[in-house]
């Protein structure tokens, strides 16, 4: 178990650049099992759960070339299909969510694919349902073994059909669209996710000759095709990571710059930000945030206490209400943070308490934080680190607060967050790894 010894109290400033998307690369690299012909992917972050999915591609037979820091060239013209009925693959499978997504591809391309229960953050229920309704209603038979937790797929032909899902899934909405672009026929996916993970994926899929529209609305409509060849995508940057970075300024009382952030794809979050009163500036693709002494949270029009929830795209995502819990212990009021998506994500509010915050964890789903301002500092602490989001919520306060604190467990952070140790230091902050 991996630790990080941060001393708090400390400012930062100059530059950062922000890493490539975790989640898009994740979606983007089980694409390239879609051709038999070169993917070249730019911005690829070297993270443990993307660094993961490249050595379990590896195993399945694609040629890998290691281009530059960042840039791969991926062929899978060769698939070795029964090494995912091996041990070796279902514990590799198992350790991260991603490897969901290698299912629709191989489906598609050589008519089955098989996964046992996918790994990722324990943050609540993880439901795959949207997933294989979604390969059924292609025409795949499925399968669900208890005993052995695998999942399986297969169909000599997947047709077009006009379907609805069950829910607005990130990686279900992926899986099913690398299913769909080469099935006989139209393809209608309504209540589709249009993250900005899935509107990369579907022009990454068109520029290997597919025909999808309606990309950034929750209606895809997919034309098959019966083949796909090579391409080259470059992976925007990680808007988690960006928002991490903004809270951990305000929190910080720091002057920094995030570089070339692709702020038109960022959404709502940089306004979410501003409603807790933390200012910034967009200087062309760049956002600047000024040292600020303090930082107050908005109310509602008639005054009542802001309330900071997830949604679907393009609302918040709940990626990022952890950092917006956190940010919330040091500012002036008060702010419900309602993670309406996942049941167990809002736990680590105990170790804030700890150091001292105002919080009240009304339900699982549900957190009131009464903001102290910089009246009361948070104190530091030991703790371990229970999920990627949370360990990064853990890691601001810690760099908040007087004193060092401890943060173990921290494999959950390296899951989606580059070398942050040395980067963050670059800055001024003072991280060790100690084991
Ligand atoms: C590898 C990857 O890309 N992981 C992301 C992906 O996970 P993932 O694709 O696994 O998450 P889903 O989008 O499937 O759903 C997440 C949870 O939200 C619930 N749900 C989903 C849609 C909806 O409209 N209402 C609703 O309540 C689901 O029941 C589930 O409990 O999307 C999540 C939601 O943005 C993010 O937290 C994860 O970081
Ligand atoms: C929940 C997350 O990741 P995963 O879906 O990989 O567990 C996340 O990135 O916040």
């Amino acid at each position: 178990m991996g630790t990080f010894e941060i001393k708090g109290g400390l400012k930062l400033s100059g530059d950062i650049h922000p890493q490539g998307a975790k989640n898009e690369a994740l979606q983007i690299l089980c694409a390239i099992l879609l051709t038999p012909e070169e993917v070249v992917v730019h911005n690829v972050p070297s993270i443990l759960d993307v660094n993961k999915l490249i050595d379990l591609l590896q195993s399945m037979g694609v040629e890998v070339n290691k281009l530059s820091d960042s840039s791969y060239s991926f062929k899978a013209t060769q698939v070795d299909i029964n090494y995912l009925r091996t041990d070796e693959f279902r514990v590799k499978a198992a350790s991260l969510r991603g490897s969901i997504m290698v299912v629709g591809p191989l489906l598609a391309r050589f008519g089955k694919g098989f996964v046992p229960r996918p790994g990722g953050d324990k943050i609540g229920r993880r439901r795959l349902d949207t997933h294989f309704l979604g390969f059924q209603r292609l025409g795949a038979s499925f399968d669900f073994s208890i005993a052995e937790n695998y999942y399986a797929v297969e169909a000599s032909n997947l047709h077009g059909c006009n379907m609805l899902l069950d829910e607005a899934s990130v990686t279900g909405t992926a899986n099913i669209l690398m299913a769909a672009v080469m099935a006989k026929g139209v393809t209608t996916m309504y209540n589709a996710a249009c993250e900005p993970y899935v509107q990369q994926l579907c022009k990454l899929l068109n520029r290997m000759g597919a025909k999808i529209t309606g990309i950034g609305s929750n209606l895809l409509t997919i034309e098959g095709v019966t083949e796909l060849h090579g391409a080259v995508h470059t992976i925007l940057p990680d808007m988690i990571e960006i928002g991490s970075f903004i809270g951990m300024a305000a929190m910080t009382q720091s002057e920094i710059t995030i570089k070339n952030v692709s702020y038109d794809d960022l959404g709502i979050i940089p306004y979410s930000f501003e409603r807790m009163g933390i200012k910034m500036e967009r200087r062309g693709d760049d956002i600047y945030i000024p040292a600020q002494d303090g930082y107050t949270i908005d109310t509602f029009i008639d005054g009542s206490i802001l309330t900071i929830a997830d949604a679907p795209w393009p609302g918040l995502t709940p990626d990022l209400l952890s950092v917006f819990l956190v940010v919330a212990t040091q500012a002036r009021g008060s702010v419900l943070i309602h993670q309406k998506m996942f049941e167990s994500r809002l736990f680590f509010v105990d170790k804030l308490i700890d150091m001292g915050a105002q919080i009240i964890l009304c339900d699982p789903h549900r957190a009131t934080v009464i903001g102290q301002g910089n009246r009361v500092k948070l104190r530091a602490t030991v703790m371990t680190s229970p999920d990627i989001r949370a360990g990064v919520a853990l890691l601001i306060a810690a760099m908040s607060a007087e004193g060092t604190s401890i943060i173990h467990n921290i494999e959950q952070i390296d899951r989606g967050y580059e070398r942050i140790d040395e980067r963050l230091n670059k800055l001024g902050a003072q991280i060790r790894r100690i084991q």
